[in-house]
């Protein structure tokens, strides 16, 4: 089948690749051009592990190109995939002008009958809005069908979850759209669950607000625990051998971010308040979130003598979870910010992220040089490197040897016994 892929970033790029691997010919559409001249010359524009080879293998073959002819692509293509952004309002709505800019070319350029496939994360009701905003610019009616079939994929392991999904949820009206949804996802083995539209678009809401809460859940769970002095780790493989709660998304740290459970569990709120049925649970869930990245601070603010004023600090990890350059919603970016509002001295260090220097704010390229002088030091991102640093010679290098450790994943008794004073989150 001849795909069209709308929007080449994290999504638009790990699917086309995706349907390459199942013998598809696929097209990437993107308007920017620096995205572009990359992918064309089958090089990553971002960071996600094992997706360059796959890339470049694609691309070689001509399996896969990429353009920023709207008009041509949507004409020579058969299924058009929707991947674009769909960022959060100020009012923590999810913006669908990108969406509906797609919808409006395709309706415009239509030359035959096309199956139209909303990979996006979009509200309840969004299917019809496509319905809607195509029809709304063809200049003679054309047949097409609309699908909701959102993806699940994490950044960091991208490949792999969009390879091995759990499930894969097809949500239409129409009986041919159906069918060669089946057709297109038929090498894929795992339950595939045929819907309508909204249930389909609220599923993937649903999924996210439910991780989200779970974290959440832990995270507030774990302040207690560290007031009864209980690991909180524990509790969380206790209570996750339980097969009806599971062991995932149960690490305590400094909250959820990304580019997907902030902005998605802000669109369920949204969604929830404009049916007149607000979703309590869930508002709880942005609480608990938001202060989680000031617990820590709380903690070093305490240790350094109440207050941060010059204090130097040293962060490792920007991006917003390890294996990703993707620093949307960092909760180790919030860090830095209030860190900075307290006056704080901060060095940083990434091992894929870059950021611009700012007053009391530098980037240093090793470990060494960013903890060199801190008086505290505060793991940000659950980068595996930074698990297996030599820590011995780490200390001594630093003005105090104060560990925070806001993903716990140092082995705690292995720094205290070098010397170190870690606090973690409830990891006792
Ligand atoms: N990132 C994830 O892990 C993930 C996982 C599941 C679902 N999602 C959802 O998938 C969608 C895409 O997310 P992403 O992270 O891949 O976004 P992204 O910002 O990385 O990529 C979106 C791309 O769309 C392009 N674009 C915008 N308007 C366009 C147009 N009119 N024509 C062609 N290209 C256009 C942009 O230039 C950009 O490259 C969002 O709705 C997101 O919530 C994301
Ligand atoms: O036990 C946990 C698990 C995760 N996190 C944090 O939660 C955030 C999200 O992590 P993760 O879900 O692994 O990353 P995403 O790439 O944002 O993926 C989520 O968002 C995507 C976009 O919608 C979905 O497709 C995925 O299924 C969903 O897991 C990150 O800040 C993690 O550090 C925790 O704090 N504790």
């Amino acid at each position: 089948m001849k795909i069209l892929i709308v929007g080449t970033g994290y999504v638009g790029t790990t699917t086309g690749l995706i349907f390459c691997e199942m013998g598809h010919q696929v097209t990437g559409l993107d308007l920017d051009d620096h995205k572009l001249q990359a992918l064309k010359a089958g090089k990553l524009y971002f960071y996600e592990p094992g997706l360059e080879e796959l890339l470049s293998r694609h691309v070689a073959a001509k399996n896969i190109y990429f353009t920023k002819n709207t008009k041509k692509a949507v004409k020579e293509n058969d299924i058009i995939f929707i991947c674009v952004g769909t960022p959060m309002e100020t009012d923590g709505s999810a913006n669908l002008t990108y969406v509906k800019n797609v919808a409006e070319s395709i309706g415009k350029y239509m030359n035959k009958s096309k199956i139209i496939v909303t990979k996006s994360t979009v509200p309840v009701g969004t299917a019809e809005l496509v319905e809607k905003w195509v029809s709304g610019k063809q200049a003679t009616p054309i047949r097409f069908d609309v699908v909701s079939n959102p993806e699940f994929l994490r950044e960091g392991s991208a490949l792999q979850d969009a390879l091995n999904p759990d499930r894969i949820i097809i949500g239409t009206k129409s009986e041919k759209a159906r069918k060669i949804m089946k057709e297109l996802y038929k090498d894929f083995h795992c339950p595939i669950v045929i819907t309508n539209p909204k249930a389909s678009e609220m599923i993937k809401y649903a999924a996210n607000s439910f991780l989200a809460m779970k974290i959440s859940y832990i995270n507030e769970l774990a302040r207690l625990c560290d007031a009864l002095n209980i690991n909180v780790n524990e509790v969380s493989k206790g209570i996750g051998l339980d097969t009806r709660i599971g062991p995932q998304f149960l690490r305590a740290g400094m909250g959820y971010g990304g580019s997907c459970f902030p902005k998605d569990v802000n669109a369920l709120i949204q969604t929830a308040k404009e049916q007149g049925k607000p979703l309590s649970i869930l508002e709880s869930v942005v609480k608990v979130n938001e202060k989680q990245p000031i617990y820590i601070i709380e903690k070093i603010k305490q240790a350094l003598g109440g207050n941060l004023i010059n204090k130097k600090i040293a962060v490792l990890g920007l991006s917003f979870k390890a294996n990703t350059d993707d620093t949307r919603e960092s909760p180790s970016l919030r860090l830095i910010d209030r860190l900075l509002a307290e006056q704080a001295q901060v060095k940083v260090h990434d091992p894929v992220v870059k950021i611009a220097a700012r007053p009391s704010l530098v980037q240093l390229q090793s470990v060494e040089e960013t903890v060199a002088g801190a008086e505290a030091l505060v793991i940000g991102t659950d980068w595996d490197e930074y698990k297996v640093l030599e820590w011995v010679n780490l200390k001594p290098l630093m003005a105090h040897p104060y560990i925070f450790d806001g993903r716990n994943m140092l082995d705690k008794r292995m720094v205290t016994n070098i010397g170190f004073y870690y606090e973690g989150i409830a990891n006792h």
